[in-house]
């Protein structure tokens, strides 16, 4: 039986006197599709951010690939982690934020090709290369010299889908990638992750508000509510006969807004 590729125990942040995630729990296996669903404000994206390294656990543990991801070994013992062994920890995860974060004065190709050059010594060519088969897959090989500005938000988007792929990640997260666009723009940005999902078999992990989409995309559904994981299960399960009050008052606030379960 395969391992995790994350294991997340009994993890705690707080923000202030804030307390975000209490204690959580999870794993994910490799190649699996996770959709992390659940109130604002219920701490998806801090876990997220987290497994980025973008932000610390006050405590917990996390590996990543079987490995340690804020603790480090040295000398049998367990220490807080340097800033190299982040950076390499890093590598093992790309990330897609809801407001794309491209270089505004970079262009399309330079956006997707930098991060390769710079933290892994790629050479331009090979980087190039590589850039224009993933602007190619998410649809964008025709705007690799043109600008952020000149873009719309699903295309911006699409860009910065090809640009966390462009190092390699064995996991991506993607942060509510669609609610910044306008509605008539999410289904191109959903089709780029419907056909990641399908043809490749990277791990996944989704904070979304868009049901329909999580129900679709996900082998596995987690329900968040106040820094903990309060109910999971498959897509099926959750959407159609959720078992804990919460999530079956969330689920009916969603409907009755007129969202597709
Ligand atoms: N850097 C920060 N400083 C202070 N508070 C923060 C910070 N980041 C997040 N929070 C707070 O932590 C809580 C959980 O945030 P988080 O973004 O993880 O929730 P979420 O479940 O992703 O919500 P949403 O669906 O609205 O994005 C929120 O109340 C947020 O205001």
């Amino acid at each position: 039986m395969a391992e995790p590729i994350v294991k997340i125990d009994s993890i705690s942040k707080s923000f202030g006197a804030f307390k975000v995630l209490d204690g959580l729990s999870m794993q994910v296996m490799p190649g699996e599709k996770l959709a992390l669903i659940g109130p604002s404000g219920s701490g998806k994206t801090t876990i997220l951010r987290i497994l980025m390294t973008l932000e610390r656990i006050d405590s917990g543990h996390i590996e990543v690939g079987g490995e340690q991801l804020y603790h480090m070994q040295r000398g049998g013992a367990l220490v807080t982690a340097d800033e190299r062994h982040l950076a390499k920890m890093r590598q093992k995860i790309g990330m897609v934020f809801q407001l794309f974060n491209l270089f505004p004065h970079k262009c399309v190709l330079d956006n997707v090709t930098l991060a390769p050059m710079l933290t892994k010594g790629v050479p331009k060519a090979q980087a190039q290369k590589r850039a224009m088969e993933l602007l190619d897959m998410v649809g964008m090989a025709d705007k690799a010299k043109a600008m952020p500005a000149q873009l719309s938000g699903g295309q911006k988007q699409r860009v910065a889908i090809a640009r966390a792929l462009a190092l390699s990640p064995k996991i991506m997260l993607f942060d509510e990638v669609t609610s910044a666009l306008d509605p008539e723009l999410v289904e191109e940005v959903l089709n780029v992750m419907r056909r990641l999902a399908d043809e490749t078999d990277m791990t996944m992990l989704l904070v979304t508000h868009e049901m329909g989409f999580a129900h679709d995309f996900a082998d596995r559904v987690l329900f968040f509510d106040r820094g903990r994981i309060v109910e999971e299960g498959k897509p099926e399960e959750i959407f159609r006969n959720p078992k804990q009050e919460r999530t079956q008052s969330f689920l009916k606030k969603i409907i009755a807004a007129g969202h597709r379960v």
